[in-house]
């Protein structure tokens, strides 16, 4: 209240043009009619099926330790098995029962995709339909392999935070850069505003804010928005700059493609990074009872931070976002089934590590190295399953209708005979980092 603000330039202003070139230049505007009106209208009314389906749904995210409702709704779609994580939340696309919607969306997407400006003359001629001259098709193609959905409608919104740096207006997506994504990823943007009436004054059109991040001399930039326009963050411009989505009157999709970063966000992945800890696991083919192969502190580790992996990036992200893709027949349901029998193995392996530590009178090479080991991955373990109880039971959560409700899975009572070890894991780290004569304890060990 009553700070300085820092100027920001619109196409009206006078430098508009010249503050693009010189400090924004990785921003591409498409206009609207550079697209087949054909797609125009299969797309929206795909948007508008999503929204009418209850699809596009607000995220429980969390932003500097703090749980908060994305003010947009949105939707992820993406190959099958690959998610996209962003706000300490893994979105897990659903491609069952949606495809009718999805293939239009996928159409825009190729179309996208193909257009990669080279001659950043274009611009000029984009903020008008004038020059017809067909695009240059980059130097390589891009690949979105991740498409995700905003919507938002101004009218239902009670509360919209006023862009605090440059007095830009009301914003719908606060000022950041798009996380996970491959280095230069570019971002492809599709507008599309309801109901937009042509010949829209600036304040109530939607608006991208953009600024250059850690800089509070450079004027930020403001480009409006028609139905149907699209923008590109190319270059690094999504890294050296960050940007912000300003709401206009009507109600508004935005339909985001990206290239993301997922070496360690797909299915395909955590499954062969279970069968490697599972590898450690040797079941007696008589007995079916349970050992562990090698006991080297390097592969203990390992199954202990795969264990965690897998627990706290799959299973709890994904159950934290309840039932909310039940009623599509979620495309999750087995694989998630399959990755907790993982799971529950690995609580068995962490039972038999612990039982080797504790063990009385032993005194392997390694066991020191073992005992920090496994202090480090409970401690670890027993912090984060506090942060997801948290989360699930915050006072946002129990907002949401049951259906859509955070689940706080898994969770298991004290004397849950099928577990091999307890939910709470706080006993286990305080016996073993106090000292207790005649035991072999951690805190012996570490001494
Ligand atoms: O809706 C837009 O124009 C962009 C939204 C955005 O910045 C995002 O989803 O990361
Ligand atoms: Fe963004």
């Amino acid at each position: 209240m009553g700070e300085k603000k820092i100027p920001f330039l619109g196409p009206s202003d006078r430098g508009f043009q010249q503050l693009w070139d010189s400090s924004y230049s990785g921003l591409v505007l498409r206009k609207s009619c550079s697209l087949p009106a054909e797609l125009h209208s299969r797309v929206q009314a795909a948007l508008l099926t999503l929204r009418k389906k209850g699809c596009l749904l607000k995220d429980l995210v969390r932003v500097r330790d703090r749980d908060v409702f994305t003010a947009v709704s949105r939707a992820l779609l993406g190959e099958p098995g690959h998610t996209y994580r962003y706000l300490d939340t893994r979105l897990f696309p659903e491609p069952v029962g949606l495809e009718a919607q999805e293939k239009p969306v996928a159409q825009l997407k190729h179309s996208l995709s193909d257009y990669h400006i080279q001659d950043k003359e274009e611009l000029a001629g984009g903020l008008g339909c004038s020059q017809p001259s067909p695009p240059q098709v980059c130097t390589g193609p891009v690949k979105f392999n991740v498409t995700l959905l905003n919507y938002m409608d101004p009218a239902q919104m009670s509360h919209l935070k006023e862009e605090p740096y440059y007095g830009m207006g009301k914003m719908a997506v606060g000022w950041h850069h798009d996380e996970n994504l491959i280095t230069h990823s570019p971002v492809a943007v599709y507008n599309y505003s309801c109901h937009d009436d042509k010949g829209n004054v600036e304040k109530s059109c939607w608006r991208i804010g953009l600024k250059v991040a850690w800089d509070i001399h450079t004027p930020g930039l403001m480009l409006p928005l028609e139905s149907g326009d699209c923008y590109y963050m190319r270059d690094d411009l999504n890294s050296t700059h960050q940007h912000c989505v300003l709401a206009g009157e009507t109600a508004r999709f935005s339909s985001t493609h990206r290239v993301a970063e997922c070496s360690k966000g797909t299915l395909t992945y955590i499954q062969s990074r279970c069968q490697e800890a599972l590898s450690n696991l040797h079941t007696d083919p008589e007995t079916g009872s349970h050992s562990l192969v090698t006991l080297q502190p390097t592969a203990l580790q390992h199954c202990e931070e795969i264990h965690n992996e897998v627990e706290f990036e799959w299973l709890r992200q994904y159950w934290f976002q309840g039932q909310r893709y039940a009623r599509f027949c979620s495309w999750w349901t087995r694989p998630m089934e399959q990755l907790e029998k993982d799971w529950k193995l690995m609580e068995t392996m962490t039972m038999l590590f612990l039982a080797t530590v504790e063990e009385e009178g032993q005194a392997e090479e390694g066991r020191r190295e073992m005992a920090e080991t496994l202090l480090s991955a409970l401690t670890d373990r027993h912090q984060q399953r506090q942060t997801w109880r948290d989360r699930c039971h915050s006072s946002l959560a129990q907002t949401l209708p049951p259906e859509e409700a955070p689940v706080d899975r898994p969770f298991w009572g004290v004397d849950d005979p099928g577990m091999p070890l307890p939910f709470d894991l706080a006993d286990i780290i305080s016996r073993n980092v106090e000292t207790k004569p005649g035991r072999t304890c951690l805190k012996n060990v570490l001494k």
